[in-house]
């Protein structure tokens, strides 16, 4: 199969916060194409990296964070569009805040039936399950159309039929996924490349098939 163009691509780039290096020695490419899982411990960089990789291409990148960050008091419908609020001007989110337009209303009913959300899109983000949360942050991420879906554990709080299906729909809905991910059958099911992460260095980038969950379980052992 062709190479994807090159999207990102690091060598022997230090990533960190002020001053504080975090990822070390970090090279690294990401192609067009690419279904990538990060796995690492907790702390040894994942988020750090996807952060960068948003920085690097803001306009291109379908962002889904860690933490959703939804507006307590608004809908879950609400939430969904938010996804796309820069893409429309001022007057036609107000309306759209107000009374939900004809358009946006079919297109997040039917995105919200995907992500088992039909009977919760007028209920408040605050009166809903920490999983309920989760699924609007996704959607929100999904309802951007961008080409690249970036996600921070975007399906830690889902069970494991929801997580598999969820992540079938990130994956059929963008060309290019880097997904940090705790669980190593979700990766492996998921993404065709895996990048390992241990003390902010990639110990390991090989091709889903290649590998086992066992191997990858090591990348959480203590040394
Ligand atoms: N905004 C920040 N400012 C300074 N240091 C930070 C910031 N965010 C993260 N760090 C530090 O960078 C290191 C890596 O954090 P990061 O969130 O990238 O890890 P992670 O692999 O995503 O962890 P987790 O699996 O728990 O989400 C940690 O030591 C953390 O304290």
């Amino acid at each position: 199969m062709d190479k994807g163009a090159s999207l990102f691509r690091f060598h022997q780039d230090t990533l960190g916060y002020a001053g504080t290096p975090v990822l070390r020695e970090l090279s690294l490419e990401v192609r067009e194409g690419d279904k990538i899982a990060l796995l690492g411990e907790s702390g040894t960089g994942k988020s750090t990296l996807l952060r960068r990789l948003r920085e690097l291409r803001p306009h291109e990148v379908a962002w889904c964070p860690q933490q959703p960050g939804l507006v307590p008091m608004l809908s879950a419908f609400h939430n969904i569009y938010m996804g796309r609020l820069e893409r429309h001007p001022f007057w036609y989110n107000l309306a759209n805040l107000v009374r939900p337009l004809a358009r946006p209303r079919a297109e997040i009913t039917e995105l919200a039936s995907q992500l088992g959300l039909a009977g919760q899109l007028w209920t408040a983000a605050e009166r809903l399950s920490g999983g309920q949360q989760g699924r609007v942050g996704l959607g929100r991420a999904l309802y951007q159309q961008k080409p690249i879906f970036i996600g921070d554990e975007p399906v830690s709080a889902l069970d494991e039929r929801q997580a598999d299906e969820l992540l079938r729909l990130v994956c059929a809905r963008h060309r290019t996924v880097v997904l940090a991910l705790h669980n190593v059958e979700q990766a492996l099911t998921h993404c065709t490349r895996i990048v390992g992460l241990r003390q902010g260095r990639v110990v390991l980038d090989a091709a889903s098939q290649a590998l086992t969950p066992d191997q990858l379980r090591t990348l959480y052992r203590s040394r």
